[in-house]
């Protein structure tokens, strides 16, 4: 059966049924904007009698809510129908901005040292329902509190161009004016840096923003930190982010992780600001989040991690801090997930 979420099959659906489009549209805002359920979008028992027949509509589940006592955060486990946990965080930052982070994978493929998803080993590719499900399930727990989801982060469970064909359709979904209508400015896919599917995904999204993790100044660390790196090295994801440069308008941020004494030097941060050079991007500092005792890594310190920023600004380069909401409820990628499992 086709899947609800499959925007192509839902207006083959409609064509076939000549529903009109003045109710196509109402639809599409009601349900993909509004997050109102199936029977209040529709307002037509007999019609959504149809639509169940015809379309699989994925039954996601949220098992566990926790919201932060600190800041806006809430995490989401949730269940898929074989039973897979994987996880969504709603970011409520200020009165107006919330954002959303999604899983593209039930687990992930891939092994990065310090990250707690990677214990959980690789489940399976969410489909494109369950990534649009996320959506739909935080969008449904954010109309009652009067938000709306303005922006997405693919930095959830799962290494999102590992799931490409998925990701793809779904920022379809999300962008598209006649369904979710995100700006695409506001959408943002986090990769460790697959590079064929970087250039597939600029080609195909040019606006979307790309946040890579990088994490390290030269190979030697970043094969420590990510096994990615011995077929996919630091010089090839040069040589892609340089000809993507010229294709892509949406933002691309390089994504760092502060680890004690492993890759938080003055002269690392040298380095990194060398290998950077000629890339358009904004450095984005994260502080290792170190409640899960990944790796027996800690957290590099405050007087490290502005120094490392210095250097970096010193050489012209735009860098921010991610300021990490949720710590008390382990909103880090898969620390939810890992807890459970290990009950
Ligand atoms: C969970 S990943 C998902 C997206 C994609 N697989 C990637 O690695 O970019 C999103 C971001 O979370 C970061 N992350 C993972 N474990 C972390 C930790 N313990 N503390 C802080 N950030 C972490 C990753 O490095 C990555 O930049
Ligand atoms: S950092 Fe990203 S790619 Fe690496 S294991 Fe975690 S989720 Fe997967």
């Amino acid at each position: 059966m086709p899947s609800l979420y499959d925007h192509q099959e839902l207006e083959s659906f409609f064509n076939k049924q000549q529903f009109p489009e003045r109710k196509r549209r109402s639809f599409r805002r009601l349900f993909f904007r509004e997050f109102l359920d199936l029977d209040s979008a529709f307002d037509n028992p007999k019609f959504v009698e149809l639509v169940r027949d015809h379309f699989e509509i994925p039954q996601l589940k949220i098992i566990s809510r926790q919201d932060s006592k600190i800041d806006g955060a809430s995490k989401l486990l949730v269940q898929t129908e074989d039973g897979l946990n994987i996880e969504t965080v709603i970011l409520r930052i200020g009165t107006g901005r919330t954002s959303l982070c999604i899983s593209s994978q039930a687990g992930c493929t891939e092994k990065c040292t310090f990250c707690s998803t990677a214990t959980l080993g690789f489940k399976r590719n969410l489909t494109l329902a369950e990534i649009i499900g996320q959506v739909i399930l935080a969008g449904e727990i954010l109309r009652k509190e009067d938000r709306k989801v303005r922006n997405i982060v693919f930095m959830g469970m799962g290494e999102p161009l590992r799931n490409t064909d998925n990701v793809l359709k779904s920022l379809e979904i999300m962008l598209s004016s006649a369904y979710m209508g995100l700006s695409s400015k506001r959408v943002t896919v986090s990769t460790i840096g697959i590079t064929d599917n970087i250039t597939k995904l600029r080609h195909s999204f040019p606006e979307v923003n790309l946040a890579l993790s990088l994490h390290a100044s030269n190979d030697q660390v970043r094969d420590i930190l990510m096994p990615i790196n011995k077929t996919f090295p630091m010089e090839t994801i040069k040589e892609t982010l340089l000809s993507a440069q010229e294709l892509a308008s949406g933002d691309l941020m390089i994504q760092y992780l502060l680890i004690k004494d492993l890759n938080d030097s003055p002269e690392q941060a040298q380095e990194l600001a060398a290998f950077l050079k000629g890339i358009n991007c904004i450095i984005n500092l994260i502080p290792y989040n170190d409640s899960m005792g990944m790796g027996n890594w800690k957290c590099s310190s405050e007087e490290k991690m502005s120094a490392f920023q210095d250097v970096l600004q010193e050489s012209d380069f735009q860098v921010t801090r991610r300021h990490s909401l949720g710590r008390d409820i382990d909103a880090a990628c898969g620390q939810l997930a890992a807890k459970n499992q290990k009950k």
